[in-house]
């Protein structure tokens, strides 16, 4: 997994990747330029489109001049317009990289911009050497920015964004954002998904390992970290090897949030799934799922189970008692979604009897009405430390880059998905998945890595067919899928 350090150790981070790999800054801005432009190529943008690149005098700028000598190069017509005045002193490698500009780059000052051309605006105004309030003029430059309608590309932050804290000021908000090593801590965060876009990582050759230096407790979950936590199996398992596990789920009218947990579970490789669920709703689950088996009471033994999800569809009323018993009875970790969390917040007592190392599933209002109101994301994941710390539970708090909080401490954001997910039912896929990875002998950590990681990639093999149109059951179609793209058997 990447660590995510703080901006302000980017320049410590490429001073030891420097001196250790004996490669030049300007080297290493060059990658930078070079995996834009890549990513660039990769999006088929049309070349007779003006491309405009307001360049800072940093080395965000620095970028800026070196990606507008590259695409100048792939033939698209590029203009530099100067974010800086004559007696601004630019960094050595920006300066080395406006130097290097075609004769063919048209460059200006940033007020002759005309907003009314269409083409793409790339922004390498400011990066994360952002330091206190923007001066004015910095706040005019975003401003115009802005006031274009076309599509806006971000490089490595958009400007004006602090790379680990909220926004409090103006802010350049772009289409996409094109960010490099590692994803700077605040494009991570749901509020500031208006001005971040979709999220590009470009690597530039800087190993995980070289990031050993630096404490921190944030990091980034890729795809190619993903195959490391799944367990293998051998040729002689057999179906008691991948796992019992019970799904106590649904409620009159509420028996799709079962049907879609148990399928989940069994297409993420459950070798037998059992719902606890109310006598008269059995026809419905076991013509829809004939491979899960039903229960309608709770066993008094379970520790048959060796994985337990309980919540989608459940109800509220009268399930307290339930939730109770199975705390007391099972002394495995579990997986607690929906209208379990919601008991939990109405029977805040209950908490402390649910076994440790538990996973639990809040998305924003659920994690508020758990823990108590929280007015932004730093301050949320504060609390949920907290929480997991104390409690030695763990806490998936759902959104766009879901948060994988961990009792030893770590905060994992999720790279995969699409917000094509946002759609009912795909939390109830996700507690089958994260329920069916502990019953196969996963640790809570693995199985959150692995559960939420599949999750996400379902998502995005099932928006690609259906865009706006993927459903629930869409994802659960998709997981076979997940499994085939990351070479897991
Ligand atoms: N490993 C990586 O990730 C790599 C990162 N690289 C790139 O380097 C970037 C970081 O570059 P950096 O450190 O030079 O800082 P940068 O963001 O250009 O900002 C400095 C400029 O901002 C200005 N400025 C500051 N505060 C201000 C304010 N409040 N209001 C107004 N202006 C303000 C400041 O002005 P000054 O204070 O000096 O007058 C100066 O001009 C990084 O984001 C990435 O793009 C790649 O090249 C290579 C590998
Ligand atoms: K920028």
């Amino acid at each position: 997994m990447l660590k995510i350090i703080p901006g302000w150790q980017v320049k410590l981070l490429d001073a030891n990747h420097i001196q250790t790999t004996g490669i030049s800054s300007l080297e290493l801005m060059e990658r930078a330029a070079k995996g834009f432009v890549d990513w660039w190529n990769g999006k088929g943008f049309d070349h007779s489109a003006p491309v405009n690149i307001f360049c800072g005098a940093g080395n965000n700028g620095g970028d800026g001049f070196a990606i507008a000598r590259l695409l100048d190069t792939s033939g698209f017509k590029v203009s530099v317009l100067k974010c800086f005045d004559e007696s601004a002193k630019l960094s050595s490698d920006a300066l080395v990289n406006f130097k290097l500009l075609p004769d063919g780059i048209r460059v200006m000052d940033w007020n002759e911009f005309d907003k009314s051309k269409d083409g793409i605006v790339v922004d390498a105004f400011l990066g994360v050497g952002l330091t206190g309030e923007l001066r004015s003029t910095a706040k005019a430059i975003i401003q115009k920015i802005n006031s274009f309608d076309g599509k806006v590309i971000s490089v490595d932050i958009p400007s004006g964004l602090p790379s680990d804290d909220l926004l409090s000021g103006a802010c350049v908000r772009a289409d996409f954002t094109v960010t490099f090593a590692f994803p700077k801590l605040s494009l991570l965060f749901p509020e500031h998904a208006a001005v971040t876009g979709e999220l590009i990582l470009v690597d530039i050759g800087i190993a995980d390992t070289e990031y050993d230096l630096f404490d921190s407790t944030s990091y980034y979950l890729r795809k190619e970290d993903v195959p490391f936590f799944h367990r293998k199996f051998h040729r002689f398992s057999h179906k008691g090897d991948f796992g019992k596990v019970l799904i106590v789920a649904g409620s009159e009218g509420k028996m799709g949030a079962a049907i879609l947990s148990c399928k989940a579970a069994l297409r993420s490789g459950s070798g037998l799934v059992t719902a606890l669920m109310p006598k008269s709703e059995r026809q419905i689950i076991q013509i829809a799922v004939p491979e899960a088996m039903c229960q309608f009471e709770l066993p008094t033994d379970l520790s048959r189970f060796d994985a337990i999800g309980i919540g989608p569809g459940l109800g509220v009323m009268g399930k307290s008692a339930l939730l109770e018993s199975i705390f007391h009875r099972f002394k495995n970790p579990m997986v607690i979604d929906a209208d379990a969390l919601t008991i939990l917040s109405e029977n805040p007592d209950l908490v402390h009897l649910i076994p440790k190392g538990s996973i639990l599933t809040p998305h924003l209002k659920e994690f508020d009405r758990l823990l108590g109101d929280t007015s932004n994301h730093l301050a949320r994941l504060e609390k949920a430390a907290d929480f997991c710390r104390s409690l030695e539970l763990n806490l998936l708090i759902k959104g766009a880059n879901s948060v994988i909080c961990l009792a030893d401490g770590r905060q994992v954001f999720n790279s995969s998905g699409t917000p094509y997910m946002a759609t009912g039912g795909s939390g109830d896929v996700l507690t089958g998945m994260l329920t069916s990875f502990l019953g196969q002998g996963y640790s809570s950590a693995n199985a959150m890595f692995c559960g939420v990681y599949h999750h996400g990639l379902a998502g995005e093999i099932a928006g690609e067919h259906y865009l706006r149109g993927t459903i629930a059951s869409d994802l659960i179609d998709a997981i076979p899928e997940t499994f085939v793209q990351l070479g897991i058997s």
